[in-house]
C-alpha cells in the first residue's frame, strides 16, 4: 500500500535520513520510534509527499507519489501532522465534512455518500453529540479527536500520524489510538505512526521501526526491537523492562539514577524477556 525505498534527505547538506526503507501493508500498524532528531518527522513528510526525497522513491498504491495530483493522493492517503488541527472558528461538522474534499467535484456541495461518511466518523469518533460545537473552543484533546474524524470521513487507505498522543491525558492517548486500531482492523486501513511512548508503541503497533540518525537501527515485532541493548545503543539508557501483566507486550520502565552506568549509579537493571 505504502512503500519506500532508499529514501535521502539533506538539510544544508548535513543528511537527516541516510537511504531508510519502510512499508506498510492494508491492515497493518508501523509504529516508528527513535530518539529526539533522529529524522522520524522528516520520514513522514516524505512518505506524504509534502517534500521530495534527494534520492529514493515513494510508492503509495503502486504508483511513485509524485504521479498522483493532490486531489488523488488526498483520497488515498492522509495525514495528522504533529501540530494537530488549527484552531479554526468552524464547527466540529464543518471540519470533519472538510475530509469530504478530495472525493467531492463541486465542493461545497454535499452527495450522499458524503454525509453518509461524515455521519460515521462523528458517531465513529464519539463526536456525534459535539457536532454543532466550535473547534476554536475545544480542548486539545477534543481537537485531536476532531482530527481523527475528519481523517476518517476522508476514507484514505493510509494514515499517517506524527506523535498522535503527545499532549492527551491518558484516557484520550488510549480512547484514540483503540479508535484507530479498530478502524485499521475492520476496514484493512494502513497505518504508520510515530510515537514517543514505547509503551504505548509496543502496545498498538505490529511492527516498530527504531530509528537512528536517519537510518533503521532494529524492524520487527515489539519484543524483537524492544530489548535492553537496543534501548542502550539507541538511546542511551537502562531501562527496566517487563511486561505488560495483561497483554504480555513488552513494556519500558524508566530507571531513575541508571541511565548512564558510567555515573555509577548501580548496575543495570533489565528483565529480560
Ligand atoms: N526544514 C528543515 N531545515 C533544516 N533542518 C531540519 C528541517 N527539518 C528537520 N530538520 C533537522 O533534521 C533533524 C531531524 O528532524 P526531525 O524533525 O525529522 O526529527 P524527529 O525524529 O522527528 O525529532 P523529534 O522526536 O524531536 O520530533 C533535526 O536535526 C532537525 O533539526
Amino acid at each position: 500500500m505504502l512503500k519506500a525505498r532508499n529514501l535521502w534527505k539533506a538539510y544544508r547538506s548535513r543528511h537527516v535520513l541516510r537511504g531508510l526503507g519502510v512499508s506498510v501493508a492494508p491492515g497493518e500498524m508501523v509504529g516508528v520510534i527513535g530518539p529526539n532528531g533522529s529524522g522520524k518527522t522528516t520520514l513522514i513528510r516524505l512518505l506524504s509527499g509534502e517534500e521530495r526525497p534527494d534520492r529514493g522513491t515513494v510508492f503509495l498504491d503502486g504508483e511513485p507519489i509524485s504521479k498522483w495530483s493532490g486531489r488523488e493522493r488526498a483520497a488515498r492517503l492522509a495525514v495528522l501532522p504533529q501540530e494537530g488541527l488549527p484552531s479554526v472558528p468552524f464547527t466540529v461538522e464543518e471540519v470533519v465534512s472538510m475530509g469530504r474534499h478530495p472525493h467531492q467535484s463541486f465542493w461545497p456541495w454535499a452527495g450522499s455518500t458524503d454525509r453518509e461518511s461524515v455521519e460515521r466518523a462523528l458517531s465513529r469518533s464519539g463526536l456525534a453529540r459535539d457536532r454543532t460545537r466550535r473547534v476554536d473552543r475545544l480542548s486539545g484533546g477534543e481537537r485531536q479527536r476532531v482530527a481523527i474524524a475528519k481523517a476518517m470521513a476522508q476514507e484514505p487507505k493510509v494514515l499517517l500520524l506524527d506523535e498522535p498522543t503527545t499532549y492527551l491525558d491518558i484516557a484520550h492517548q488510549q480512547t484514540i489510538l483503540d479508535r484507530i486500531q479498530q478502524w485499521q482492523r475492520e476496514e484493512g486501513l494502513a497505518v504508520l505512526v510515530v510515537l514517543h511512548d514505547l509503551n504505548l508503541a509496543s502496545q498498538y503497533c505490529d511492527r516498530l521501526l527504531l530509528m537512528k540518525e536517519g537510518a533503521r537501527w532494529a524492524e520487527g515485532p515489539p519484543e524483537k526491537v524492544l530489548t535492553p541493548s537496543r534501548l542502550r545503543e539507541v538511546y542511551g539508557v537502562e531501562p527496566v523492562l517487563t511486561r505488560h501483566p495483561v497483554t504480555g507486550v513488552p513494556q519500558v520502565l524508566p530507571a531513575p539514577g541508571n541511565q548512564n552506568p558510567s555515573r555509577g549509579a548501580g548496575a543495570p537493571v533489565s528483565v529480560e524477556l
